[in-house]
């Protein structure tokens, strides 16, 4: 049966391609590191016709290598090639039965069909009115950033893509860190490098209870789409009361829910969601080869400084300048030719049986156009290893179009993909590309980073990054050189003088609304997401107080246990003796003089840090409940409140045994102590003491850790 078997699967009616084992097929040999090198390997041995075959674990992969066969199989048989393969890892990824959640990864159905139409049009509009200038306010807060912060660079890039996108689809550009995040999680939950359950399928099958993968999906999910509908539901709030600026989810509720076919709320926050979250990784991966691109090429990066130079003022560049800028162009699209970012291309699915070059193609066929193999075409990109954006610029190269004014231009590149699927993003890729690459060239020298010790040029690697669908670099250093003072300077100018129109604008736009609503304008304007119904306070400027109440908290508490008691029992008296009354009824009165200061500082303190940071735990839940910022906050809270009951409960009582000793044992309210225990009452209280150490040193040291990382902005 066996042999028959691979007799079938291997027979001469089959398209060209590697051997195939029954069911396994080349699931053995096929890396999930770097997949689309073995790819190509098998491209340059079987992909003659311009396509070749495998299988994986009984998946039919016919994988295109020239773009004729991808034009003709995905763009002029589009209407029956345009379906998707069910992600195993994810639920219903293909909608199937009406999720609605991932508009790339739907199958060709009614949902993917209406959230096409609707993405499109949002994206196009945004074009045409230049983003409302978000890309180059973002663009100069990453300059900044960058001069401030350099060695930040990976973060501040990713987060600059998703500033853009957040504040696209819900005017807040806060929300970026935690959205890039949920944008990583989905990327990995998708690839076949991420859960093991996308390349052995049947493992996602497994009854829930002994099923890891299956949980920490479901987990996964949930959260990604609370936090969609939440995004979603302040939006509307905001709106009910005029204080929402333009963005897509507002156009939405405003303009579009009346008139489309969006099922409602539910299918509207997964469609905004997934549109601010797809720009991210994809754009910041061009975004990082072209720091690894510029370092390794100089010269390049010279000729790109001058035409920024000569044709912008002496200014960043914007998109009016961009028919001015075909050398930047002409970097930009060789950069996404030689290290593309999405290598392998994204797989379409056959939905019916067809023939192609006289080769039986079976429905249900995965059609994968390998993007690294179109690139490194050596007809269409002689020698293609080698970056050379001339030939984007000279007569005479294969790939060169005139005008220049006009061409290069990324749209159309086989790196968006093809026929009904092409890529939406393109024109925001494009110009996304050239106002934050112009930005760097104009502002930086981008150049490798030398050891401190030993002085020597630290690597930039060339071939090291991830394995997912979409990749980026492996993590690396390089420097970022400001090109002069004078440009370091203006940088920072432009930042500081953007970031203050765009509070001054937000503050007037809401005191606009608050004077339609006949109300007072809010004294300090929300910069960001602050919850609803809340005093407009910002978080970190509450925390910042409260870190410093811990810690003023935990000094006093180590000089009185560690100084100020042990320096009062210093030679104390054994009771046997006959100074020891003497030495009680001193300590007894030593004590108020000592103690008085924790009840009216020390204990007003801490309970204003309980305060403080329940505040700021709040604000941080209204802000992202899925996310655990808020319950740090919350643990800090705790501790000043274990502070201030610990104090009331334990500490007191002891306090009024030591200042009775200064009436021979007899306290105010009547209480009797014994005085040979002096000495004893006083070594308990530094023990109880070092409660009001702990309790303020984890309450201040946990802020302080969310403040460092930013988790307050
Ligand atoms: C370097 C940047 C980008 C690359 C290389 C890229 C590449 C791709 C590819 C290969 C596809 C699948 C095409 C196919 O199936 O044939 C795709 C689909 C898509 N892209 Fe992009 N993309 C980029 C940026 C963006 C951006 C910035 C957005 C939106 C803001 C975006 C939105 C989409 C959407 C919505 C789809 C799904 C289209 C569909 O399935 O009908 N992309 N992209």
């Amino acid at each position: 049966h066996l042999v028959k078997l691979f007799r079938k699967i291997n027979g001469p009616d089959k398209p060209p391609g590697p051997t195939q084992l029954p069911y396994l097929g080349r699931i053995h040999d096929l890396p999930i590191e770097y997949m689309w090198l073995k790819f190509k390997e098998w491209a340059d041995l079987y992909g003659g016709n311009g396509f070749y075959r495998t299988q994986m674990l009984g998946a039919e992969f016919l994988i295109v290598t020239d773009e004729k066969v991808a034009e003709d199989l995905l763009v002029k048989r589009a209407k029956h090639n345009s379906d998707r393969p069910n992600i195993q890892s994810l639920f219903d990824s293909k909608s199937s039965n009406g999720s609605m959640e991932y508009l790339p990864l739907m199958g060709r159905n009614q949902y993917w069909a209406r959230q096409r139409k609707l993405t499109h049009s949002y994206i196009t509009e945004a074009t045409n009115r230049r983003y409302n200038g978000v890309m180059y306010h973002e663009a100069k807060r990453w300059m900044a950033r960058l001069i401030e912060n350099p060695d930040d660079f990976q973060f501040s890039l990713e987060d600059m893509a998703s500033k853009v996108m957040c504040q696209l689809t819900w005017d807040d550009s806060t929300l970026s860190e935690y959205c890039t995040k949920s944008a990583w999680g989905l990327l990995t939950q998708m690839s076949p490098a991420g859960p093991i359950t996308n390349v052995l399928t049947p493992l996602w099958h497994l009854p829930l209870f002994m099923n890891p993968w299956k949980k920490a999906e479901h987990k996964r999910h949930d959260e990604q789409q609370e936090w969609w509908m939440a995004r979603f539901l302040e939006t509307r709030s905001k709106m009910a009361n005029g204080e929402m600026r333009t963005c897509w989810t507002k156009q939405y509720i405003e303009k579009t829910a009346l008139k489309t076919s969006i099922s409602g709320d539910a299918e509207a926050s997964c469609l905004l969601g997934m549109l601010a979250l797809v720009g991210i990784f994809t754009v910041a991966g061009p975004l990082s080869y072209w720091l690894v691109t510029m370092v390794h090429h100089p010269d390049w990066q010279a000729a790109v400084q001058r035409e920024i130079d000569e044709q912008c003022g002496g200014q960043p560049p914007t998109l009016e300048d961009a028919p001015k800028l075909p050398i930047l162009r002409a970097c930009i699209k060789e950069t996404m030719r030689w290290k593309p970012n999405v290598p392998t291309g994204v797989a379409h699915e056959t939905e019916v049986d067809d023939v192609y070059a006289g080769y039986f193609i079976p429905k249900g066929t995965r059609i994968l156009p390998l993007d690294w193999a179109f690139l490194r075409n050596p007809v269409k990109y002689p020698d293609p290893e080698t970056f050379r954006p001339e030939r984007w610029l000279e007569p005479g190269w294969p790939t060169f179009q005139a005008p220049l004014t006009q061409f290069p231009t990324l749209k159309g590149m086989t790196s968006f993909g093809w026929g009904q699927r092409q890529c939406l993003g393109m024109s925001l890729t494009q110009d996304e590309l050239i106002v934050a690459c112009g930005s760097l060239a104009w502002c930086f020298n981008l150049k490798p980073k030398r050891d401190p010790t030993t002085g020597m040029e630290l690597p930039v690697p060339l071939d090291k990054s991830n394995s997912l669908l979409i990749i980026k670099p492996d993590p690396f250093q390089m420097a970022f050189e400001p090109r002069s003072e004078e440009r370091k300077l203006e940088a920072l100018r432009l930042w500081k003088e953007s970031d203050a129109k765009d509070r001054s604008d937000r503050a007037e736009f809401l005191q606009t609304a608050a004077a339609k609503r006949g109300e007072k304008a809010p004294a300090v304007a929300p910069i960001g997401n602050l919850p609803l119904g809340m005093p407009v306070i910002s978080p970190n400027a509450v925390v910042s107080t409260t870190l410093a109440c811990s810690f003023i908290l935990l000094g006093n508490a180590i000089t009185q246990s560690f100084m100020g008691v042990p320096a009062l029992l210093v030679d104390f008296p054994h009771p046997s003796t006959p100074q020891h009354a003497l030495a009680a009824r001193h300590l007894g009165r030593q004590w108020p003089v000592f103690w008085q200061v924790g009840n009216v500082f020390f204990r007003p303190i801490s309970t204003l840090g309980i305060f403080g940071y329940a505040y700021a735990s709040y604000a941080a839940y209204k802000k992202a409940h899925s996310s655990s910022d808020w319950k740090f906050l919350a643990v800090s809270a705790v501790c000043h409140l274990i502070t201030v009951i610990h104090s009331a409960v334990n500490m007191q009582p002891l306090n009024a045994k030591i200042d009775a000793l200064s009436r021979d044992g007899v306290g105010k309210m009547g209480i009797k102590v014994d005085v040979s225990l002096a000495e004893h009452y006083a070594r308990r209280w530094i023990k109880l003491n070092l409660v009001r150490v702990v309790m303020p040193a984890v309450a201040g040291s946990i802020a302080l850790s969310q403040t460092v990382k930013g988790r307050l902005n």
